[in-house]
Parts: structure tokens; C-alpha cells; sequence
């Protein structure tokens, strides 16, 4: 689990106050609102999604990275048999099933470890992804019952690599932002920094998210068709392109029929009113046909194709990695620096107005017990994080069918390179003095370690450390939560499946008033929640499943059973296998449910905490709203029920914004 450090000093509130703040003059229940939205039948309506192409991590090579060192002398994969204490003994983290780690291999330690908490993270990694063709239209995705994954073969085969017309408008995108990179490659100095400035405020980094999941998807292809695998060309509908918009068009969804379904193993049923057939990829997860495609059907991409650093290194706007203090710096001073918390992956450090994870990649050694993630998954995790930056208000005058501003802002992201700074470590050292950390001190990385450094906004104490004053301080939790996973729900099948306390951020802004709302717009609705003075950010994405329009990301939990051992009656660990339960092992599936049981977590946590100014009518209330919970489908579900009526606002009830 994630720790966050007593953090004396820390300000008060974000940087600049969200654009969706309001005030809310009345109250009012959102009944008219919620009929309309809940007869348009949006997020859980007859959503579609195309199976084009997809993979599973098992059936991928380990990509080695460029030249780094293992200065701890431990290969990703091999046994270590170590004789220095080994921090961790989480019962989640003993198999090792992923990427550079084979099943099996486990990592053999033979001192105490100080990690203890079970959920502090999962010990498989390696984010799945389903990519759409471009242009192609949909195959309903399904939840095959496991025992029959292997549905017959198509009829009706076409050998062809893309389905549709080329998206030329894309292409061009593309080509033009390779060209920009290769000229940096010839003059580097794509960002200023080199010199520590104190407090420098950083402009809104915008990044072309359709670019760059093309980008994605073209070297995801070539690096399939490289690979000759077993290709399954099966004859479906086809996809429509991605949205702009922050929402996914409706045939991009998965259709409610099929979600949790496991009657239905076949996986081609098309959706009714979509006869335009052309071919696709399907899963390859699910790979089918033992026969390889001829060379004359994959298209030369190899061309097109990137590294995953490559991508990485483009989507930061660098030419070359730069260092730990270089990126810093443009944020702080390097004395400035605090650390504000650690997960297994990454450490936080407060950098100026901003949060800086760390998170080493691509190296053999292991870090806090775990092999590091690969460039594949880090560029996995920045596509997940800026389809989620999406879904916050324009700053433009777009006006966006889906939006909230309840995800943490990722600003920015750098490639950084070499041994971790001396400032930074400092920092580490100060809050392992008061906290006592459980990763491994960061003094021996290499020259060559890498580090994917994700900007974040400072979303302030997680839910684990932060004790919430009164009772509306709580019901302001709860519907700031549900709310964005309803919006991120209808707007990318979004589901969070890891929203323990230390992944949701609490910030108390003492300049809101009691009237303070925040606006979000659910299918085109513009509501408020009411604030009572605090802003909620949900962080952490490591475990979520996002449809980005052109690609499902997920991560396949089938292959580590461990996280789903937990101690009995461990609300957190109860959890889990909640989701297991509802989703049948089959993570690739959409299943919305799977955020209400993290929502009915989220109320046992608040009743759990015995907050002393609750008064037994509050117990009462979160109790009686805890059972109804466990009635509904989806956090779109719970906002309308009745605890909330008081709590959101038509945008026409708020008060004009004060943001
Ligand atoms: N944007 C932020 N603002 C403030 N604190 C943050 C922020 N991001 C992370 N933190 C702090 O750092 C901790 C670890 O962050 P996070 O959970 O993202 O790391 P992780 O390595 O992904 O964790 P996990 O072990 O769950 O995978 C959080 O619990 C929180 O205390």
C-alpha cells in the first residue's frame, strides 16, 4: 500500500483551482437530470467494442532495454538468492508472473522483510492492450467462459492486416511528429532546464493524444507482424475512429449484453444494424488459427515502427534522456524537494507547485523487490494517464460530452537517466528518518538506470493519512468519487480496480466556502458536486482498464492469484475478489460493477475510520447507502441514488463559478 509521509509544510490546496469549481447557491435533487441520463442510456447502454487486435503479456518476449547494467548483479528473471534483507513478504507479490519474470521464478530471500502489506502491489505487471484498426469497425467484446476460450474459426477469413480505409489525416499527424523528432535528434534542446529555478511554474504541456496512440498502435502491429505470430483474421464489423471528444461513440463500446456474460463464449456475435464487414485482429489472447498469415498480408511497418523509448522519448518532446536534477529543476530548487510518498513502483516527491513520481525502468536489477517495468508498459501507463487528462474541462471552449477534473492532472512526463540525484536522495532519506520506508534506499542505481518521471498535480494527503472532520467532509468523498468514475465510465469505460485509501488524494481548500461545488458533465449534463472545502483526486492507474477508442488497456489479474489471498474479512482484500467475481477472471471485459464494489470499500473505509464527530444518524445513513450500493451495476448507477440528491446539483441550481 501506498504511504504518504506526515508531510509538515505542505500548502494548502492546488496550485490553480480547477475550472469546473462553482458555487452552489441551493440545493437541489437531480431528478429530471438523472431521468434524462439515465433514459439516454449512455455509459451502460448498448456499448460496443471491436476486438481488432490484442495481446497477452505471456505471449510476449521480455524487451531488453539499451544497454543497461544490472549493477546489482540480478537478471530480470533469475532466481535471486539474496542474503540482504529483502523488504518485502507481501502475500500478493510472491509469484512473479510477468514480464523478465517467468512463473515460477521466484525470488528466493532469506531475511525478514519489511514490507508486510499485502496490498501494497501486484506482483505481475505488463499492461494488456486491445487495439482497434483504424478505420474498421467493431466485434462485440465478450467474456468467453475460460474452459472454451478457443471459439471456432470464422468462416470466412480474410487475410488482410487493417481493415478500412487508412485515417491519412492521422498518418500525416504521425509522419510529421517523427519528422519533428528526428530533426531534435539532429539539434537537441527540446526543453529548457540546467539551471535550478525556484518555483518555476510550468505552462500546460499539451500532448496529441491521437498521435500519439497511433504511433502506439503502428509499432504494436510491427512488432507483431515482426514477430510472425499466429494471426487470427476474422471477418466482424468495423470500428469507427476515435472521438476528440472524451467519449467513446457507441459503437466503440462494449455492448451491455455481453458484459459478465459467460453463457455466450463465442466472441463474434454482431451487434444488430451493423452489416459493413471487414476484416480485423482479434485478441491474442484468444488466438485461434494455427496457421501464419502470408508475408504479402502484413503490411511493412517495420518503417513506421518506434521503440517503446523512442515513443517515450517523442511523447516527453526530448531527443535523449536527460537526469533526475535536470528534470527537476525545472519545477524547484533541489533543496526544496520532499518526498510525500512511495508505492512498490514509484517515489513522490513534491517538486515546487508539482508531484514527481519516480518510477525506474527498463534496468535488471530489481527495485523494492520487483523487476522494473518495461518502456512497453511505462508508454502504456502515459497513454492511460493522458486519456484520462481528456476528461478534464477544455481550456478551450469545447464543450466535452463527458468531464470532471476527479483524476490527477498529469502535466507532464520526462525520460530521465543516471544515479538518482543528490537532492532526491536527501529527500528519501529525511522521510525514511520519519516514516520508515519500506523500498530499497535509491543509492545504487547506475549511470544507465532509466526513470520515467510522470508531473503531477499535487493532489495533497491520501485518504489512509487524512482524517476527514465531520460528516460532510465524507458525503463530499463519496459523491467527488463516484462521480468521476461515472464520468470516466461513459466516457472510456473507465474502471479504477485498485481505489484503496492510499490511491484517493485529499485536499482541503480553506478559501471554499460551505457552497462550493465542483462541475462535471456526465452524457452531456453539466452537474456540481457539493465540496464542503475539499477537492478528491484519484490517482494510480497501474490496475485500471481504460478504452481509449482505439485500444483497451488492462491488466490481465488471472495471472496473479496471489492478489486475491488476502487475509479473509480484509476489506481491501475482500475486495478483490469481489472483482474476480464479477468479472470471472476475464479483465479484459468491461464491467463497471467492479468500481461500485470499490465505492461500497470506500464506505466501509469512512465508517471503518470512526470519525468522533459522526453522530449515529451519519452511521445510519452510510450504512442504509452501503447496502443499496450493492444493488447497482455501475458508479453512473449509484450517483442516482438518493444519498447523493442532496450533494449534486443541476449546473442551473450552482451558483455562478468562482474558480
Ligand atoms: N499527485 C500526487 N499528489 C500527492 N501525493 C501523491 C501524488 N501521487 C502520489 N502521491 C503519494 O505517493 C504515494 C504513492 O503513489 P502511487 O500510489 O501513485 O505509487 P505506486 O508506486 O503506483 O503505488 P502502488 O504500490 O500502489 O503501485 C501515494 O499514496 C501518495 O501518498
Amino acid at each position: 500500500m501506498a504511504r504518504e509521509a506526515a508531510a509538515p509544510g505542505r500548502t494548502a490546496g492546488k496550485a490553480s483551482a480547477p475550472s469546473g469549481h462553482h458555487h452552489a447557491g441551493a440545493r437541489g435533487g437531480g431528478g429530471d437530470l438523472w431521468s434524462e441520463i439515465m433514459a439516454s442510456g449512455g455509459g451502460g447502454g448498448a456499448a460496443r467494442i471491436g476486438v481488432v487486435y490484442g495481446r497477452r503479456r505471456a505471449a510476449q518476449e521480455a524487451s531488453r532495454p539499451r544497454g543497461a547494467v544490472d549493477v546489482r548483479g540480478v537478471a530480470a528473471g533469475e532466481k535471486r538468492a539474496s542474503f540482504e534483507p529483502s523488504k518485502r513478504t507481501s502475500w500478493n507479490r510472491s509469484l512473479s508472473i510477468r514480464r523478465g519474470v517467468a512463473a515460477g521464478e521466484k525470488r528466493a530471500s532469506f531475511e525478514p522483510s519489511k514490507r508486510t502489506s499485502w496490498n501494497r502491489s501486484l506482483s505481475i505487471r505488463g499492461r494488456e492492450s486491445i487495439l482497434f484498426a483504424p478505420g474498421t469497425k467493431i466485434q462485440p467484446q465478450q467474456n468467453p467462459c475460460r474452459a472454451q476460450k478457443r471459439p471456432p474459426k470464422p468462416g470466412n477469413r480474410v487475410k488482410r492486416t487493417f481493415g478500412g480505409p487508412p485515417d491519412l489525416k492521422k498518418e500525416k499527424a504521425y509522419f510529421e511528429e517523427v519528422d519533428a523528432f528526428e530533426l531534435m535528434e539532429e539539434s537537441p534542446s527540446p526543453k529548457n532546464f540546467g539551471t535550478w529555478a525556484r518555483g518555476m511554474e510550468q505552462n500546460y504541456i499539451v500532448h496529441d493524444l491521437s498521435a500519439i496512440l497511433e504511433r502506439w498502435k503502428i509499432s504494436k502491429l510491427a512488432k507483431f507482424a515482426a514477430s510472425r505470430p499466429l494471426f487470427d483474421i476474422m471477418e466482424t464489423p468495423a470500428v469507427p475512429s476515435v472521438r476528440s471528444d472524451c467519449s467513446l461513440h457507441d459503437s466503440c463500446r462494449t455492448p451491455e449484453k455481453d458484459r459478465g456474460s459467460r453463457t455466450n463464449p463465442m466472441r463474434r456475435t454482431i451487434p444488430s444494424g451493423l452489416s459493413d464487414k471487414t476484416s480485423i485482429f482479434t485478441s491474442f489472447s484468444e488466438l485461434k488459427i494455427k496457421e501464419e498469415p502470408d508475408d504479402s498480408s502484413i503490411p511493412s511497418l517495420s518503417a513506421e515502427a518506434m521503440t517503446a523509448f523512442a515513443q517515450l522519448l517523442l511523447v516527453c518532446n526530448q531527443s535523449a534522456p536527460i537526469t533526475l536534477a535536470e528534470a527537476f529543476s525545472t519545477y524547484c530548487i533541489p533543496g526544496s524537494i520532499v518526498k510525500l510518498g512511495e508505492g512498490t513502483f514509484g517515489e513522490a516527491f513534491r517538486a515546487g507547485s508539482t508531484v514527481c513520481k519516480v518510477v525506474p525502468f527498463d534496468g535488471t536489477s530489481l527495485v523494492n523487490g520487483e523487476t522494473q517495468k518495461k518502456a512497453e508498459e511505462v508508454l502504456e501507463e502515459v497513454l492511460l494517464c493522458l486519456t484520462l487528462n481528456n476528461l478534464r474541462a477544455d481550456r478551450g471552449d469545447n464543450v466535452k460530452e463527458n468531464s470532471c477534473h476527479g483524476f490527477i492532472e498529469t502535466k507532464d512526463f520526462w525520460v530521465c537517466q543516471g544515479p538518482y540525484d543528490p537532492s532526491l536522495i536527501c529527500a528519501w532519506e529525511d522521510w525514511d528518518a520519519k516514516c520508515c520506508s519500506e523500498n530499497d534506499h535509491p543509492n545504487d542505481f547506475s549511470n544507465e538506470q532509466c526513470y520515467i518521471v510522470f508531473v503531477q498535480a499535487d493532489g495533497g494527503r491520501d485518504l489512509e493519512k487524512f482524517a476527514l472532520l465531520d460528516y460532510n467532509e465524507a458525503c463530499s468523498l463519496l459523491v467527488q468519487v463516484t462521480a468521476a468514475l461515472a464520468v470516466a465510465e461513459s466516457a472510456c469505460e473507465f474502471e479504477h480496480r485498485d481505489l484503496h485509501w492510499g490511491n484517493i488524494l485529499l485536499d482541503r481548500d480553506e478559501t471554499q466556502d460551505k457552497n462550493h461545488t465542483m462541475g462535471f458533465t456526465l452524457q452531456g449534463k453539466n452537474m456540481c458536486t457539493r465540496t464542503f472545502g475539499l477537492n478528491v483526486s484519484i490517482i494510480d492507474f497501474t490496475l485500471s482498464r481504460i478504452n481509449t477508442g482505439d485500444a483497451i488497456l488492462f491488466l490481465d489479474l488471472s495471472t496473479d492469484p496471489a492478489l486475491f489471498e488476502g487475509p479473509k474479512r480484509d476489506k481491501q482484500a475482500e475486495t478483490y475478489r469481489k472483482m474476480k467475481q464479477i468479472t470471472n477472471d476475464y479483465w479484459e471485459g468491461s464491467f463497471p460493477k467492479t468500481n461500485v464494489v470499490w465505492l461500497i470499500y470506500l464506505v466501509d473505509i469512512v465508517l471503518q475510520k470512526r470519525y468522533s464527530t459522526f453522530t449515529s444518524k451519519d452511521d445510519r445513513e452510510l450504512r442504509a447507502f452501503k447496502k443499496r450500493l450493492a444493488k447497482y451495476d455501475s458508479a453512473k448507477d449509484c450517483l442516482t441514488d438518493s444519498f447523493f440528491s442532496d450533494l449534486l446539483l443541476s449546473d442551473e441550481d450552482a451558483q455562478p463559478s468562482t474558480a
